[in-house]
């Protein structure tokens, strides 16, 4: 009996601390309950890591922006196109109107040739269509305007290359205009039309030019190419740029560049080498000059310097909705014989659309 009832016991006591050893071992290691400080693998992720690595987003098209930002373009200048209806509905249009209709157009930025064109245009339809009926004249207004933007100026943007290479574009302007926001937008616009792109981060004066691109191309899923050693060779950074495009396969490359320059010499040396070398690898195929709406005069002669130190294929024109003076568009067309292919109108990622002349008339008149 006694045997039998320490048999009994010995087996209790044998489950008991089985038991125990199995859950101890079954628990498994126990997280720190913040999550790891540091990653120790390729595949492990921080606590609160893992949604900012998988979060891409999915920009929407471009298609027919400028219609939704019209509102912020008709803002800023629907003084010119008040001031200018307000002018030809005068009873009498006489030269005193003429020469106020004429002051409106160069107060807009519009430039001394096209704002006298522009006038004489008109004087010679009023006179020769024999009326002086307002909404006559503000007809005219508007065709002679769009004439004048150019309805018919080819804007098309040269971004996918040929023979198997990528599109290069290569985005030039001085500090501050808002060229790395205007890759950032145009990535996303690419992004929008399923291309396949990559940046290239030549703003090499500062970290942080690279830091804010990448953060544009991150958010969309586009790679960045960068120097890691600040104030390194943009021309280097720019070919590694385009080698690796073209070991990827994409179907384009985009450059940013520094505009943080003190004098031609030094700008002529460092665009110049940039397309120089860039060209050893892939033709440049857009060179887009990034110019402020809102700088007026200094803005145009920016224009000029850039102009005469690299080929300019486009003007990509920001803080349009900033400015009331969109008569640049023309004064630069008309300045450097290249079109406006693109307009900032906002700091959101998504407000940048491609320049449609007709729609910038209506913006302003209507
Ligand atoms: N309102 C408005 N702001 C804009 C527009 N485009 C750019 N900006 C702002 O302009 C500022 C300068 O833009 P960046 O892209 O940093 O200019 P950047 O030319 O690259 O300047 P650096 O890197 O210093 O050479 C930022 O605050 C932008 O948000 C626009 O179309 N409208």
């Amino acid at each position: 009996m006694n045997d039998t009832l320490t048999l009994i016991l010995y087996i209790v006591l044998g489950v008991l601390i089985l038991g125990g050893v199995l859950a101890v071992l079954l628990r498994g290691p126990k997280a720190p309950k913040d999550g790891y400080p540091s990653t120790r693998d390729a595949d492990d992720v921080r606590s609160g890591e893992d949604e900012a690595v998988t979060t891409v987003e999915r920009p929407p098209s471009a298609a027919g922006r400028l219609v939704r930002l019209r509102e912020r373009l008709s803002r800023s200048n629907n003084l010119l196109g008040k001031g200018l209806l307000a002018l030809l509905s005068r009873d009498k249009l006489d030269q005193d109107v003429w020469d106020e209709v004429e002051e409106t157009l160069l107060m807009a930025d519009l430039g001394s040739g096209p704002s006298e064109r522009l006038v004489e245009a008109l004087q010679r339809r009023v006179r020769v269509e024999g009326t002086e009926n307002p909404a006559h004249v503000k007809q005219m207004l508007h065709e002679e305007l769009l004439a004048i933007v150019g309805p018919d100026t080819d804007r098309s943007l040269h971004l996918e290359g040929e023979n198997g290479n990528p599109g290069v574009v290569l985005v030039v302007g001085v500090n501050g205009v808002g060229k790395t926001t205007t890759v950032g937008k145009l990535a996303r616009v690419m992004v929008a039309e399923d291309k396949k792109l990559l940046l290239g981060a030549a703003d090499t004066f500062r970290a942080a030019a690279a830091d804010q691109l990448q953060t544009w191309g991150d958010r969309v899923g586009v790679q960045t190419v960068r120097s890691e050693k600040d104030g390194a060779d943009p021309a280097s950074v720019a070919f590694e740029a385009i080698k690796e495009g073209k070991a990827q396969a994409v179907d384009t490359v985009m450059i940013d560049t520094a505009g943080r320059l003190q004098n031609k010499a030094g700008l002529m040396d460092q665009l110049g080498k940039i397309k120089r070398v860039v060209e050893k690898e892939a033709p440049v195929t857009e060179v887009l000059l990034v110019i402020d709406a809102t700088t007026g005069q200094n803005g145009m002669i920016q224009a000029k310097v850039f102009s005469e130190v690299v080929n300019i294929t486009g003007i990509v024109l920001t803080k349009l909705d900033g400015s009331a003076k969109g008569g640049i568009v023309v004064a630069i067309q008309e300045e450097l014989g290249v079109p406006v292919k693109l307009v900032g109108l906002g700091e959101g990622p998504d407000d940048l659309a491609p320049f449609d002349a007709k729609g910038f008339v209506d913006a302003i008149l209507d």
